[in-house]
């Protein structure tokens, strides 16, 4: 794309500040976005990225500064008023009604009448008259309802929705964190299809090879001030860190060491159903041993949360067993799975992991509302729980530090590092992680990450679900790869390539299977074989191979 195309202000924002009681969450911000560009928002946790957003669209009212659009002064006292001036948000959360199908939620309270009656052929016509303007697709989703399509799908709803609504100034925030890697070459093409077609977007972003490639500018904050604002031509993501985090970021993979010991997970030929009583798991094994890292990759919407689900006591397993530590788990409650050492790192941060309009303190005794060392014959010892909520907050950098606050005014990344937090402290045997850096900024990632392989090599059993392969291939042991419900195979993430990964995880043959026949060793990608590592990639007891320190890049 041309990254120097020269074009007039559509958006600026001129010193913005906005504060939440002692938080300042903006502080004197200017930002400035052109007609036809894709603008990049980077910045730490909390540095405010959200919250000026929020100011533009009208969710919030800044205590400072000014907003011009097309060089005009605006007020907006709520989104409505920015979408009536072309001001869209696309949010990380989709805001989408779920029995309602495509159609009906693009057309949500704007829906075109003749004769007192919802006129859909109308909205039929408009819809494909912006998809086509767009370069975008939903044709054959129209009459699905939002709850049978993937996350991709669902996003791309939104966008039309906020294009039906007359946005020209779309705003994305963070919209690849929910998405798989084919998904997300697929939003950075489709971004600039629209900036091509004259839209002028913000990518508010924690990935910086994706700002990089589709951003003309990037503006970075810290701690609510803007650092400054590059041309993505002209920069790097050495110099980009360094703009968020005020030092050097190592980009270095750390190297792993693993001598694991006895089988902690053990789950034998599985099922679990999934909503509407469809079968997600049928037919998995898995066995997760102390001190090593369990890798589970996969599309999402495959079959991975159900089976954690089934795992943890969420969900019922309709079949086959689940043991830990050599005890039969698979009818025990959650509440009993937790207290006999299995911690779970959420998927949904927001309904599962915390109560979000709760404070810190009482987020932090959730999971433990029968730990002797938190509540003694019932009675919750406060002054207990709140030195355990600070000691979260202190360890886990958790900004900003007041345990009294709620969680919903935390920023997402916050969020995350608080459940890890929790989740790990509670000195489990087995930690079951879903996505555990989504949202997280590089700093924040690197410690994540960094902590779970002290875990591991303390002896821990990590479960690791994550869609982004860099993150499986740098921590995980062994990985299994997710597709339709099962493992199709258990592979070595030394010698696995990404591009075979990810081949694997579409489903196909990535070839390798090949090779291992030549040598005479079986060669059926499916579960079974799967748990024997029949690719030739599974090094299943990696403690006498002594070849697992390998820098992996
Ligand atoms: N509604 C709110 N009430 C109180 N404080 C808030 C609220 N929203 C945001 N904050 C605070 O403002 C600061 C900036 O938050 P913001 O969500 O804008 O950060 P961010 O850069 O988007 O972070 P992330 O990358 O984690 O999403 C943080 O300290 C946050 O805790």
């Amino acid at each position: 794309m041309n990254k120097d195309r020269p074009s007039t202000p559509v958006v600026r924002l001129a010193g913005i500040t906005k504060r939440f009681g002692d938080v300042v969450a903006n502080d004197d911000v200017d930002f400035t976005l052109r007609k036809g560009t894709v603008h990049a928002l980077l910045g730490e946790n909390g540095s405010g990225k959200t919250t000026l957003m929020n100011v533009l669209y009208g969710l919030y009212d800044q205590n400072e500064g000014t907003i011009y659009v097309d060089g005009d002064v605006r007020d907006f006292g709520a989104p409505r008023d920015a979408m009536d001036a072309g001001i869209g948000m696309i949010h990380q959360h989709f805001q989408l009604v779920e029995p309602m199908t495509v159609l009906q939620n693009i057309i949500l309270g704007h829906e075109p009448t003749s004769n007192g009656l919802v006129d859909e052929s109308t909205a039929r016509e408009d819809i494909e008259a912006i998809c086509s303007r767009y370069g975008l697709d939903i044709d054959q989703h129209l009459d699905t309802p939002i709850r049978a399509l993937g996350l991709g799908v669902r996003q791309r709803v939104e966008i039309i929705k906020t294009l039906y609504r007359g946005a020209t100034v779309l705003v994305f925030d963070e919209p690849t964190a929910v998405l798989t890697p084919p998904e997300v070459d697929q939003l950075l093409d489709m971004m600039t299809e629209l900036t091509d077609s004259g839209c002028s977007l913000v990518f508010i972003t924690h990935k910086l090879d994706e700002a990089l490639s589709v951003a003309d500018r990037i503006t970075v904050l810290r701690d609510g001030t803007s650092v400054g604002t590059v041309a993505a031509a002209r920069t790097t993501e050495q110099e980009l860190a360094r703009m968020m985090v005020g030092r050097d970021v190592l980009f270095d993979r750390t190297s792993r060491e693993t001598s694991p010991g006895d089988a902690l997970l053990e789950i034998k030929d599985v099922r679990v159903d999934g909503d509407r009583d469809r079968e997600r798991v049928h037919g998995v094994d898995l066995t997760v041993r102390a001190g090593e890292i369990f890798g589970i990759a996969g599309v999402q919407g495959n079959g991975q949360s159900e089976l954690i689900e089934g795992i943890v006591g969420l969900r019922a397993v309709t079949a086959g067993s689940v043991r830990f530590e050599g005890e039969e788990i698979t009818g025990m409650s959650r509440r009993r799975r937790i207290e006999s050492g299995i911690a779970y790192i959420p998927e949904d941060r927001h309904s599962v992991g915390l109560v979000q309009a709760d404070s810190l303190v009482r987020n932090a005794l959730l999971g433990n509302q029968t730990n002797d060392n938190y509540v003694t014959n019932g009675v919750i010892d406060w002054g207990t729980v709140r030195d355990h909520a600070e000691e979260i907050v202190a360890e886990y950098d958790v900004q900003p530090s007041n345990v009294d606050i709620d969680a919903a005014s935390l920023s997402g990344g916050n969020q995350q590092k608080f459940i890890v937090g929790r989740e790990i402290e509670r000195d489990p045997a087995l930690v079951i992680a879903m996505h555990p850096t989504r949202g997280v900024d590089i700093g924040s990632t690197e410690f994540i990450h960094n902590r779970l392989i002290r875990l591991r090599n303390e002896g821990l059993g990590i479960v690791v679900v994550s869609s982004k392969l860099e993150e499986i291939q740098q921590l995980a042991d062994r990985i299994a790869v997710m597709y339709d419900g099962a493992f199709i195979d258990i592979v070595d993430p030394d010698t696995i390539t990404e591009a075979q990964l990810g081949l694997l995880m579409a489903g196909h043959d990535p070839g390798y299977h090949d090779e291992t026949e030549r040598q005479g060793a079986e060669s059926t990608p499916d579960l079974v074989g799967a748990e024997r590592g029949t690719s030739g990639r599974n090094d299943s007891d990696r403690s006498d191979t002594g070849d697992n320190n390998g820098d992996r890049t």
